[in-house]
């Protein structure tokens, strides 16, 4: 089943081109790795894939929606002056969720111990592993994930395999941006390197 489908889609940052017309299909199961140098799209081109950004040229279907994904950028999205277990608290009132069983969701990814801190005194992999959190808050088909890899130590690296793993086994699918190599034991990783 094709969770998203892209058809000969342009991506460009002012008159400037930075993708042109790229097609893919992805289906339920399947990570794709956005490969690239510096500067060169990966994040614009997450940006158009998240709704945040319009494209040039080109379709996505199903047209970009809040509710059936997750985007994550390389920011976080954190209120630094709020703690952990807040900044999942504001989110669940920006999405109509109750706001109960969070703790079990930052113990998941080891961050418990500094639910009550403000933001802005944790470690750069503390803050990565809070902003991940989000991801297991629902049940969204698709994760678009920029860098989601950075700061995080061997043991986070395998954390968020086990994480994505789950989301695969349960029908979801994701794209993610990384310069290095997605952490062993992800099935289903196709590489896609824009130039
Ligand atoms: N806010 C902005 N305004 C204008 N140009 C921008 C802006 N943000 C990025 N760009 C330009 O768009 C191009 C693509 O940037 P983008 O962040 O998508 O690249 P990237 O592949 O994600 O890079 P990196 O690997 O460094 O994260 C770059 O040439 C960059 O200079």
């Amino acid at each position: 089943m094709a969770i998203l489908e892209v058809k000969a889609l342009t991506v460009a940052r002012g008159s400037r081109p930075l993708v042109s017309d790229l097609s893919f299909t992805l289906a339920a199961g399947e990570v794709l790795h956005l490969r690239g140098s510096n500067g060169v799209g990966k994040t614009s081109l997450l940006e158009v894939l998240s709704g945040l950004r319009s494209p040039v040229e080109g379709t996505i279907t199903p047209q970009p929606e809040g509710g059936r994904l997750h985007w994550l950028g390389h920011k976080n999205a954190l209120n630094l002056a709020l703690t952990p277990i807040e900044n999942l608290e504001f989110w669940c009132g920006l999405n109509g969720r109750a706001a109960g069983g969070l703790v079990p969701v930052l113990e998941q990814l080891g961050v418990a111990k500094v639910r009550h801190r403000a933001c802005r005194t944790l470690s750069a992999g503390q803050k990565r592993r809070s902003a991940l959190a989000r991801l297991l808050l629902d049940q969204r088909p698709l994760w678009l994930l920029d860098e989601p890899l950075d700061g995080l130590d061997a043991q986070g690296l395998e954390l968020f395999a086990s994480l994505l793993k789950a989301h695969l086994d349960k029908g979801g699918a994701a794209i993610i941006t990384s310069h290095q190599p997605l952490p062993a034991g992800v099935p289903g990783v196709r590489e896609l390197q824009l130039s």
